[in-house]
């Protein structure tokens, strides 16, 4: 197996998702570059990051390679669905695409094989955003170069408590099918603890959003708390 030099160089770090959602405050380039600045301060070998005015914006701001997505709607397959979406990432600048790895209908009608490869021709790095092993196991099979448990809590990823943690046994599960081959675990990472024990399943590298870049829903854990 063959792992690109970019790919390897994430081997066992923090990337951060730097992400604001539609209507809330935060939602500009300039807001969520400035925070990308401030997580690669921090520590994160890498950003994530949705939309192309937020990729452009942030690859001009920081030097750690940028994971492009394009979040398309809200139900379904939304996340970089198509391959004029994918490649418009590109265009904006994403080292890595990630894109919806599930096999639901895609809006243009086309399977996930089919938008995967002419990314692969044109020499594209992508990560496969799954819901279930076998998501996972059909990501590894067309050829994708990461593979994530993005999906597999479903789409609220900010309307979950801070107890809620990642799915450490997709995670494990993955890790084990396809030793040596970058497993990332992103979704619901809340703690330092767990993206310690994400690692120690096996991830290749962690993938923490809400609890590091999207204030809104750490107030409300602490308000929640004080509530309690
Ligand atoms: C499900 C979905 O659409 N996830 C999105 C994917 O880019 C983001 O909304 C998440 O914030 C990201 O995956 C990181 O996860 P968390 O914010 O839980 O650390």
């Amino acid at each position: 197996m063959s792992i690109h030099p970019l790919i390897q160089s994430l081997k066992g770090t923090l990337i951060v998702s730097v992400q604001a959602y539609p209507g809330e405050p935060l939602r500009t380039p300039e807001a969520m570059a400035l925070m990308a600045r401030a997580c690669e301060l921090g520590g994160a070998a890498a950003i994530r990051c949705q939309g192309l005015a937020d990729i452009s914006a942030i690859k001009g701001r920081v030097e750690v390679p940028v994971i492009g997505l394009w979040k398309d709607g809200h139900d379904g397959v939304y996340i970089t669905p198509t391959l004029r979406h994918a490649r418009a990432c590109v265009a904006a600048g994403a080292d890595i695409v990630a894109i919806d790895a599930t096999d639901r209908p895609r809006p243009d009608g086309k399977s996930v094989a089919d938008t995967l490869a002419p990314l692969k021709e044109e020499g594209v790095l992508t990560m496969a955003d799954c819901m279930t092993i076998d998501d996972i196991r059909r990501a590894v099979d067309l050829g994708f170069d990461i593979v994530s448990t993005t999906l597999s809590h479903g789409t609220a990823a900010i309307d979950c408590t801070m107890a809620d943690g990642p799915d450490l046994p997709l995670l494990r599960q993955a890790a084990k099918e396809f030793p040596g081959f970058p497993v990332v675990c992103e979704g619901r990472v809340h703690t330092p603890d767990e993206a310690r024990a994400a690692m120690d399943a096996g991830a290749w590298a962690v993938v923490v959003g809400t609890a590091i870049t999207h204030p809104t829903s750490i107030t409300s854990w602490f308000a929640a708390a004080l509530d309690a």
